[in-house]
């Protein structure tokens, strides 16, 4: 059975990256495939993925890319779904350009901007589920335990080393 979260990435070295929004929705019960599915080296992949995602059952995608990162907005031209873009930090220009790629959609096709890199992944699985739990009242109850412990770990006062 099709999960309701499509993780995709442009390349293998996108996962360390992307795996953080896996690890979020593996801690909320929310299940998730991944793939690599790029634009640019895999063209044919990506209008097959985006062309069936609605059909097989999806929800949302969440797409991770670097550089010339196309992949999330021609995912968000393929499908209707929502599509939650990661901008993956880059070594050449720390992610920036990744994340201008993959902002500045075209009125008409967007895609939901995370930050650059793993805090931005992470939060990719957590918009995900927050879409999902608006018709899922039991995750919407684990979302929001997950949101008061987070809060709860925070120390009122600074510690030392
Ligand atoms: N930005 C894209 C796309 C795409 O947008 O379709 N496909 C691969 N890439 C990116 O190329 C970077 C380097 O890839 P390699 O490490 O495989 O050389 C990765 O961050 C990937 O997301």
């Amino acid at each position: 059975m099709t999960p309701p979260v499509g993780i995709i990435m442009g390349s293998q070295s996108d996962w360390p990256t992307l795996r953080e929004a896996a690890e979020i929705l593996d801690a909320l019960q929310v299940g998730y495939e991944a793939r690599i599915v790029s634009a640019h080296r895999t063209p044919d992949r990506l209008w097959d993925y985006g062309r069936g995602a609605v059909d097989r059952g999806l929800q949302v995608i969440i797409a991770g890319a670097g550089g010339a990162a196309h992949l999330p907005g021609m995912m968000a031209s393929k499908t209707r779904l929502p599509v939650i873009g990661v901008p993956v930090q880059t070594r050449a220009l720390s992610g920036v350009d990744s994340l201008y790629s993959i902002v500045q959609m075209p009125r008409g096709f967007p895609v939901a901007t995370m930050a650059i890199g793993a805090a931005g992944a992470a939060n990719a699985g957590l918009m995900a589920a927050g879409i999902l739990a608006l018709g899922d009242p039991a995750l919407a109850e684990r979302l929001d335990a997950w949101r008061r412990a987070l809060s709860d770990s925070i120390p009122e006062e600074p510690q030392d080393d």
